[in-house]
């Protein structure tokens, strides 16, 4: 039996514009189990949207360029809209950023459910709003709510309510987008506490938790894919990843990260110097290497590829073995 649900393959999706193409997700390959919840993590402008809209929607001005993502044995990226339309929501849902806001302010919540489900072919019945309440319920959502409008929620209420609303199909794959970002510490929390729950009562298969904080995801996710400018920079157990990653972006970013016990008004809090590249027509080489203190001539002329070096361990850089014997690094 398979146990993974999606399996990507050298997966290329760029931008077309006026003056080229915007390499936003070039050449990436990852699988997500069955029961697993994949973090995706990095720098604004890595891809991470890319990658998700990408997978249930590719909309102009983003482009198909080659590679494969497998959903449960079918490669979605070959499907046509029609063929997608009927895996959208059931088979793979998104929580896109920014969701909350797309509710609309002229409709009470029922009717907004009733008009999303009915174009899904569901019909919105006593039923249906039975298991709706069912589920409100789970996130601590008070069935009246469904005779609200948007404008009535709070941020933290309504980002529970769009959780309910993209897994009321109990989706096999659910992909969300920055779904904590607008929220409070404490609902934030809660949102990212109710995909591990969505997922120990098998509403969904698996989830991939897009995010750029990485301890959100410290929290929920089985393994972190930490991506830099449209590549995969590893992949491995979230323990690995925060407690002893490999990769330099990777620990860049880990070090970057406030530290317990530390006053930051005695000592500053430590960036990533530089910037990312910019994507667009953007050649061979290793992305992170104008950053990198290790990069050596390999790095700007050869792509680094993903190595497995370990059972759930992926890492792609030419100079891993050197940095991992510096004791500095
Ligand atoms: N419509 C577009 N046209 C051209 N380039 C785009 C478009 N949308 C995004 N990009 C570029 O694609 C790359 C990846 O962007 P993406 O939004 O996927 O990153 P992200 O990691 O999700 O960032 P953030 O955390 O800020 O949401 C960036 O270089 C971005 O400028």
């Amino acid at each position: 039996m398979n146990d993974k649900i999606l399996e990507v393959k050298d997966l290329k999706l760029y931008y077309k514009t006026l003056r080229g193409y915007v390499k936003a997700i070039d050449g990436i390959d990852f699988e997500i189990k069955k029961g697993e919840i994949l973090g995706v993590a990095g720098e604004s402008g890595c891809g991470k949207s890319t990658l998700g809209n990408g997978l249930i929607l590719l909309k102009k001005p983003l482009n198909y360029i080659s590679g494969e993502a497998i959903l449960n044995g079918t490669n979605i990226m070959n499907l046509k809209n029609k063929e997608m339309n009927k895996l959208r929501f059931k088979n793979l849902s998104i929580i896109p950023q920014f969701a909350m806001d797309a509710f609309s302010p002229t409709k009470k919540i029922k009717i907004f459910i009733s008009d999303i489900v009915s174009q899904h072919g569901i019909n919105p019945d006593k039923n249906f709003f039975d298991k709706v309440k069912e589920r409100l319920s789970l996130v601590n959502l008070s069935p009246s709510i469904l005779d609200n409008y948007s404008i009535e929620l709070s941020g933290g209420m309504k980002q529970r309510l769009v959780m309910v609303i993209s897994t009321l199909l109990d989706p096999d794959l659910l992909i969300c987008d920055e779904v904590t970002s607008a929220l409070d510490v404490s609902s934030q929390r809660f949102v990212a506490n109710m995909i591990s729950d969505f997922r120990d009562r098998k509403i969904i298969g698996s989830a991939m938790f897009i995010t750029h904080d990485l301890s959100i995801l410290y929290q929920v996710a089985d393994r972190i894919m930490i991506m830099y400018a449209g590549h995969v920079a590893e992949i491995a157990d979230s323990d690995i990843i925060i407690k002893s990653p490999k990769h330099p972006y990777t620990k860049a970013l880990i070090s970057s990260l406030p530290k317990n016990n530390v006053q930051y008004i005695n000592e500053k809090l430590k960036g990533i110097e530089g910037t990312p590249p910019n994507l667009l027509n953007i050649g061979d080489g290793c992305r992170f290497r104008f950053r990198c203190k290790y990069a050596t001539e390999i790095c700007s002329k050869e792509t680094p590829i993903q190595k497995k070096i370990d059972e759930n361990h992926v890492i792609s850089c030419w100079n891993y073995k050197q940095i991992e014997g510096d004791k500095n690094a």
